[in-house]
């Protein structure tokens, strides 16, 4: 007992979910449908940043999971003791593991909206268990691998460092969002953890509080310095704490000259004023006292748009340290991404599509087990559009390919000489990994690569041009079958 309350060890992530997903779980058993085959996919609806394409990133922790994924005693015991749940279903629970299949884009992939990042085939109530742990996972790291990679665009070739954890919302998402981070183009972290259980680059300069701790700026610097001397570490100086130009740079400029370590004067930093005008005054500074190779940081409530703006104002700012903006995704707090049931296994052992109808054409789900398909033009070798299409479809042996806007019927065009690259890779098979899982350092070249391909007006971060994602003729006739489908049983039932 801890504080009166039956203490439970947090052993598993089986309870990582919403208390429904039990729930119609155990209707499912009751009903003794929980292992038909059901296929559910996972897409969002709109972009994030009103902008034009995400980078997927949470394979990893999505693996993760599921290999683990079980209820352990524990969670058995709460389920039954706290929350009532008979002991025939829980047996149930105890030997359930995930033994589907599981299809999705690879990491640092371009996604847009109404496509499915995610496939998930499996017994009806496994696929329905997992829902909100991969949406959870999926949504947050995706939405800030796309932050980075909005980041990334403003700021260029320049070093770009992932400062985020204290202000991330809590533990998962500093290390995951780091990680995500970099997928979107960070080239490092000051997350430490990150750097070792993913093999991010970690970089780190020192804070106010040094300076602060030793009383005197000069000293501070000679302390710092004076150690990473020894150790042979590169310094970056933190050159705000008292006055910029007064104080902060004239003490960095001492110190390395004393100790003659312009070799590893690698930067100072710029946290606070006007960072257009200090940034220039420090390079002068620096040019003068010979050090035209340090390179001025610049950090404190950067993003896109201020990089953007401090840029256009010419500001001698050679490396950007971005926190809180990048890992809290501040200006969208919230990926809205979901997960659709889209075929079943009926009572004969037959798949049946599913829909979900809504008065909004854009919330009508996209029925079917269905593949997704890059079209990557030959000639200039840049993606057209997407292309989803019925499993059995295969865009790639054809020589013309219509594409259409799935709700604008009208905006359509032809495509010859183009590549269909499918953009599912295999990750779980009757429960069994069968997917490598690349380096770090290979998913953030793949999402740069990817990048490459797209158009620039789909790139811009303002007012981008939308990318097309059409539905194959046969996945929209499909589609538009069910949806009269069900009007006559809902109009038939209501007369
Ligand atoms: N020249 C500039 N043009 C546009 N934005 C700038 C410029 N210089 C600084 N900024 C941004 O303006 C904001 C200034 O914020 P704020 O006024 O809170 O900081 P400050 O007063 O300079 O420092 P402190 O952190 O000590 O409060 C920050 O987001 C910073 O990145
Ligand atoms: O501004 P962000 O984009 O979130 O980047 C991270 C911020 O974290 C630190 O500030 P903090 O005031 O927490 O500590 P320090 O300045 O004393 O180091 C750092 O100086 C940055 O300003
Ligand atoms: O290393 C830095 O300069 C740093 C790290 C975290 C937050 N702000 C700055």
């Amino acid at each position: 007992m801890i504080n009166g309350q039956t203490h439970y060890e947090d052993d598993s992530l089986a309870l990582h979910t919403d208390l429904y997903q039990i729930n119609m779980a155990e209707t499912y058993w009751a009903e003794g449908i929980s292992e038909r085959k059901a296929v559910f996919e996972l897409f969002f609806r709109k972009l994030p940043f009103e902008g034009g394409y995400a980078i997927f990133a949470g394979l990893q922790r999505m693996i993760e999971y599921i290999e683990q994924f079980h209820f352990s005693e524990s969670d058995l015991a709460y389920l039954r003791d706290e929350l009532g749940y008979g002991d025939d279903y829980l047996a149930y629970l105890r030997t359930l593991r995930f033994n589907g299949t599981i299809k999705s884009m690879r990491e640092g992939e371009l996604v847009f909206a109404n496509e499915p990042i995610v496939r998930v085939e499996a017994a009806l109530a496994e696929a329905q268990l997992i829902e909100t742990a991969l949406l959870n996972i999926v949504n947050y790291q995706t939405l800030i691998a796309t932050k980075a990679a909005r980041i990334r665009s403003a700021v260029g070739d320049a070093p770009l460092l992932e400062f985020g954890s204290r202000r991330a919302h809590e533990m998962d998402a500093a290390l995951w969002g780091a990680r995500a981070a970099i997928i979107g183009g960070c080239d490092a972290t000051s997350n430490v953890r990150c750097g070792k259980r993913f093999g991010a680059k970690v970089s780190g300069t020192h804070a106010h509080a040094m300076v602060q701790a030793m009383q005197d700026e000069y000293e501070a610097f000679r302390s710092y310095a004076g150690r990473q001397k020894k150790m042979r570490r590169p310094c970056v100086f933190l050159i705000d704490t008292y006055d910029t130009l007064k104080s902060g740079i004239v003490n960095a400029i001492r110190v390395v000259q004393e100790l003659e370590i312009g070799n590893l004067f690698e930067g100072v930093r710029l946290d606070s004023g006007d960072m257009a005008y200090l940034s220039k005054e420090v390079r002068k500074l620096l040019d003068n006292a010979g050090f035209p190779q340090t390179k001025i940081y610049a950090s404190n409530d950067l993003d896109e748009y201020t990089v953007m703006s401090l840029k256009a104002q010419g500001a001698a700012i050679d490396a950007w340290g971005i926190g809180t903006k990048l890992i809290t995704a501040y200006d969208q707090p919230a990926l809205g991404a979901v997960y659709k049931l889209v075929a079943i296994e009926d009572e004969n052992g037959n798949m049946a599509d599913t829909i979900k109808i809504s008065g909004n054409p854009e919330k009508v789900t996209t029925p079917g087990m269905k593949k997704l398909y890059r079209i990557i033009n030959q000639v200039n070798r840049r993606s057209e559009g997407d292309y989803i299409a019925l499993e059995d479809e295969n865009p790639a042996g054809e020589k013309r390919l219509k594409m259409f806007h799935p709700v604008y019927t009208y905006i359509s065009k032809f495509v010859t000489n183009f590549e269909a690259r499918e953009l599912h890779a295999d990750i779980f098979a009757g429960g069994k990994l069968v997917y490598d899982m690349p380096q770090l350092s290979s998913i953030q070249a793949y999402a740069k690569q990817n990048l490459e391909l797209l158009w620039d007006e789909y790139k811009r971060n303002q007012n981008p041009e939308q990318y097309p994602v059409d539905l194959s003729q046969n996945c929209w006739d499909n589609k538009m079958n069910m949806i009269q489908r069900i009007k006559q049983k809902v109009e038939g039932s209501a007369e």
